[in-house]
């Protein structure tokens, strides 16, 4: 497997890029469609694209915009990927968009899974699917190894479900591989060398040690420094 790898100079040229080619994509689909889908990772790398991007010139009111997946924590969490579209996506031109919140407050993401799934569904398919990755690999919440991630990288899986993995304990919901894969374009952002080195081991393994492998033929990966 060789991932279709865009190597940048430096972050800065990373975050302008790759802001541009998402708004450029968006702004393709709405000029045929009238409605786009945007899914986004959370997590701590993303922020500037999100600022950059939250500036595009597109009709945001046409576009919907969900997480990749969610930590089941309240939105004044510092663990809040919600709380981070709202600091870095939602601001100026971008917060007209509709945005498809994963977080629900149900006690447990488990008794939320359902009717995400099918809020979800309604809006598939993704038109642009930003994705992030961990030093383990995975990627959403999709983690080595986690319980029920064989379901959850299945073709028939339910667009949501509950999933745990990770060095913290909270719990999680996380669109699953049949949802993420509805994706028309599909980015990968990664920085740092950890994170390059970690994605070419990524080639070594099958998806339920190295969850981002199921991700990689259909992606364009973005790296810098
Ligand atoms: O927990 C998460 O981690 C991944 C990677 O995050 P980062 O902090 O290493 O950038 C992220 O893609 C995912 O959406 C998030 O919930």
């Amino acid at each position: 497997m060789t991932p279709d790898l865009v190597e940048y100079p430096d972050r800065e040229m990373l975050t302008i890029s790759l802001a541009n080619r998402i708004a450029s994509q968006l702004a393709q689909h709405l000029r045929t469609n009238d409605q786009a889908v945007l899914c986004v990772p959370g997590g701590s790398t993303p922020a500037p694209v999100f600022r950059t991007l939250s500036g595009a010139d597109l009709d945001w009111s046409r576009v919907t915009v969900l997480l990749n997946d969610e930590r089941w924590v309240d939105r004044d969490s510092p663990r809040s990927n919600s709380a981070l579209l709202a600091r870095n996506l939602f601001q100026g031109p971008a917060a007209a968009a509709q945005y498809l919140d994963l977080y629900t407050g149900a006690p447990t993401p488990a008794d939320a899974a359902p009717a995400l799934a099918e809020q979800v569904s309604a809006v598939l398919p993704i038109t642009v699917l930003l994705l992030g990755m961990g030093n383990d690999m995975h990627t959403a919440s999709l983690f080595p190894r986690a319980e029920g991630l064989a379901e959850a990288l299945s073709h028939d899986a339910p667009a949501v479900m509950a999933m745990t993995g990770g060095d913290e304990a909270e719990p999680r919901v996380t669109l699953t591989l049949p949802a993420l894969k509805s994706a028309l374009w599909t980015h990968v952002m990664i920085t740092g060398t950890d994170k390059r080195e970690a994605l070419e081991r990524a080639a070594d393994f099958d998806p339920q040690a190295a969850p981002i492998r199921a991700f990689l033929d259909d992606a364009t990966v973005h790296w810098a420094e």
